[in-house]
């Protein structure tokens, strides 16, 4: 029931509302781009394309803000409060925070060179949202292969998807404690001198520094490009699930296909994005239009 046009009487100026949104905040800060893709990848993993992950805690309420792969990680909440309300501005109670957050992952992408698509739209809001989903369905850094290929299959995604949509590591950037264990014990899979690098700002005793920052892509963690697939196959991938797709298995091939041929990444990673965006919308009478996005109407 999505489609491309689903507001374009209702609200004419809503690409153009979110576009202009999008671009002043990662002007701002170009790492913005990234946290605003993996907002919408943390909405979709979790009972569908939905906005559930915009919700906040209440005293009553137990969202998904504080399940493990969100606490101190998710972010860009701010920004997605920001469009909503430029949104609001201009159409009223029209557009769900779910198809907002679907429109900011597309135009953070093209912001940082990365390929355009056309976003489909139509998504109702939901009022509910599940932490131990968050924490079961999305996946962690500590995935093997065959975990990561059997969670996009259930959502109807295949091991192409995973290897295009995991590209999406060549912005941002990802805290210490979620690559520790694979620069300190990992050495065989590893690059050596990556590894030492990597090694200074994240040191081996937990709880030490865990919110250091580094680069998901060591050299141009602001440009959406095939760079990730290029570290990949020099075993230069920061996380243990980053590296797996390029482990002597299955995913070997569509790794190096993509590190030496660019425009079949930009167009592979499109279509995933598209079809990422089609799991279990709310359509129809179903979930709501948001006032706000933190909250149930
Ligand atoms: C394949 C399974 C995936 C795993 C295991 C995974 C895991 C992670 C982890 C651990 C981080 C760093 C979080 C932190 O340390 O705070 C991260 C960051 C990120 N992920 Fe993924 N991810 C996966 C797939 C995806 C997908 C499909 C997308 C989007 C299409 C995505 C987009 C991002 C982005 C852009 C960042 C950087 C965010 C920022 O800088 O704020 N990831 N991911
Ligand atoms: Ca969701
Ligand atoms: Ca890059």
């Amino acid at each position: 029931q999505l489609s491309t046009n689903f507001y374009s009487s209702s609200c004419p100026k809503l690409f153009s509302t979110v576009k202009s949104s999008v671009q002043s905040a990662i002007s701002k800060e170009a790492r913005m781009g990234a946290s605003l893709l993996r907002l919408f990848f943390h909405d979709c993993f979790v009972n569908g394309c939905d906005g559930s992950v915009l919700l906040d805690d209440t005293s009553s309420f137990t969202g998904e803000k504080n399940a493990n792969p969100n606490r101190n990680s998710a972010r860009g909440f701010d920004v997605i409060d920001n469009i909503k309300s430029a949104v609001e501005a201009a159409c009223p109670g029209v557009v769900s925070c779910a198809d907002i957050l679907a429109i900011s992952a597309r135009d953070s992408v093209v912001s940082l060179g990365g390929p355009t698509w056309n976003v489909k739209v139509g998504r109702r809001d939901a009022k509910t949202a599940s932490q131990s989903a968050a924490n079961t369905g999305i996946p962690a850094p500590t995935s093997s292969l065959s975990q990561l290929t059997s969670r996009f299959s259930a959502l109807g995604l295949s091991s192409k998807d995973l290897v295009a949509l995991s590209g999406a590591h060549t912005i941002g950037q990802a805290r210490c404690t979620s690559f520790r264990a694979r620069i300190y014990n990992e050495t065989s899979t590893i690059e050596s001198s990556f590894a030492t690098s990597r090694k200074s700002n994240c040191p081996s005793t937990s709880g030490s520094g865990d919110n250091n920052l580094a680069p998901l892509d060591l050299q141009t963690p602001t440009s959406f490009d095939n760079n990730y697939f290029k570290n990949l196959v020099q075993n230069k991938g920061l996380l243990h699930s980053d590296q797996q797709l390029f482990n002597g298995g299955s995913t070997d091939s569509t790794v190096r296909g993509y590190s030496t041929n660019p425009s079949s990444f930009s167009s592979d990673f499109a279509s995933a994005m598209v079809k990422m965006g089609d799991i279990s919308p709310l359509t129809g009478s179903n979930g709501e239009i948001r006032k706000n996005c933190r909250k149930t109407n």
